[in-house]
């Protein structure tokens, strides 16, 4: 499978195309709707959430609530654009009339795409980048996400992100949370978090943040149960699956750093604490007595829950702006300053959901026979009887 996506943060629309799903899936646009307004909620956020109320519509590749096997199109229209219709028109300026009309952007923001996406492109108005660069983006990576989610759900495979870090403060998980438990706990919380003991700390480290015209980072993890064991391939580095997610994960704006099971903390322990004692039952057939490579060895899965991190940094966006340089007169000025979020980390975890949601359903769809939903349902169930007696 396959997914572009296009839109400018203040323009009329996000799109994107779906490509390579198998037909005969069930899909109503309530499957990807519900999807977009978990992104939307989260402590921190700024003043544009108020104002979207995203909702995708299905125009094509979907007839009476079935898959087609055609590309996706779907569509997420931007309320704020009413606002933004002269600033971001499409038609060519009038001489003279640029600076009152363009909002112009010249003072690159320190961790932010600004500048060299300005190099990169000779934009000498850098909001011909940060209208792109702008993770509203994510909007429709979470509406591809969700068209993956259901194809996952349909297969037996459960997936939810939620937060484990923010702002220096960290969250205790009980590893024998259920995921049904996991889910219900992190949904009700304004921060993604499923300890109600650090809660209060973390939405204080973001009204502390946001007091300061600052912002904070934390870490997000995703939990994936029911992926059927071997699936991804030790056979060349690009169709290892863990690296699949990783550069997933990598690829979310502002995120800095991926580990899956205990990742980094592997390097500070002995090998027999590391790997995982292999065991069988016939219920179950083939399992590891703990999981703390995550769900994956040799770039295929294990069978066990799927666990992967990512560390997203704070905020580029400061109220209280860093130093930067105007690109025009080349002086040291305050770097621009846009209307932000203060913290987007609970946001973040559903969108790193619904990424690592659309790598899974990917390597399904590669690994299976998946022109017909109906095929790749039943070529899974026998691949899990299959590996299950192995
Ligand atoms: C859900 C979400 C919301 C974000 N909101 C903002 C924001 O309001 N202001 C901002 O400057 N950056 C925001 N970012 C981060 C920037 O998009 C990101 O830092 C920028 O694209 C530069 O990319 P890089 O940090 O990966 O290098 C957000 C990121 C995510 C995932
Ligand atoms: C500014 C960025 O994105 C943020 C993410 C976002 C959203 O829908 O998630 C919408 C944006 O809206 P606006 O720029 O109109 O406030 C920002 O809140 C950024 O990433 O640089």
């Amino acid at each position: 499978m396959r997914y572009l996506t296009a839109g400018e943060s203040h323009g009329p629309q996000l799109t994107t195309i779906l490509e390579g799903l198998p037909a005969g899936m069930p899909l109503e646009a309530s499957d990807i709707n519900d999807e977009l307004a978990r992104r939307q909620k989260g402590y921190g956020r700024g003043r544009r959430m108020q104002i979207e109320k995203d909702t995708a519509e299905i125009v094509s590749g979907v007839r009476h609530g079935q898959t087609l096997g055609s590309p996706i199109a779907l569509v997420v229209k931007n309320n704020d654009w009413k606002h933004w219709t002269k600033i971001m028109g499409i038609e060519a300026l009038e001489e003279g009339q640029e600076d009152e009309i363009k909002r112009k952007v010249t003072r690159a923001r320190p961790g932010h795409a600004d500048l060299n996406g300005a190099i990169k492109y000779g934009h000498h108005d850098m909001r011909n980048v940060l209208e792109r660069s702008s993770a509203r983006e994510t909007t429709v990576r979470v509406a591809a996400g969700a068209v993956a989610k259901k194809l996952l759900s349909l297969l037996g495979v459960e997936i939810v992100g939620h937060v484990v870090e923010l702002g220096g403060v960290k969250a205790t998980v009980n590893p024998n949370l259920s995921m049904e438990a996991l889910k219900e706990s992190t949904e009700a919380s304004p921060v993604r978090v499923a300890d109600p003991n650090v809660e209060q700390a973390m939405m204080s480290a973001i009204d502390e943040a946001k007091k300061n015209g600052d912002s904070i980072g934390g870490v997000v993890e995703v939990v994936a149960t029911g992926m059927p064991a071997g699936i991804g391939s030790y056979v060349h580095y690009d169709r290892k699956l863990d690296g699949k997610l990783a550069a997933a994960i990598m690829s979310i704006n502002a995120f800095k750093g991926v580990e899956i099971g205990i990742g980094f903390e592997a390097a500070r322990l002995p090998g027999s604490l590391v790997h995982d004692e292999i065991a069988w039952d016939g219920k179950t057939g083939y399992y590891r007595k703990t999981n703390r490579l995550g769900g994956f060895e040799g770039g295929m899965t294990t069978g066990m829950p799927v666990v992967v991190r990512g560390v997203m940094k704070p905020i580029p966006t400061l109220y209280k702006p860093l130093m930067s340089v105007d690109i025009e007169s080349k002086e040291p000025f305050a770097a621009s300053v846009e209307r932000s979020d203060s913290c987007a980390v609970p946001a973040a975890a559903v969108v790193a959901e619904h990424v690592v949601a659309w790598e899974l359903a990917n390597a399904l769809i590669e690994q299976f026979n998946s022109d017909r939903f109906e095929t790749l349902v039943d070529e899974i169930k026998r691949h899990r009887e299959y590996a299950r007696e192995f």
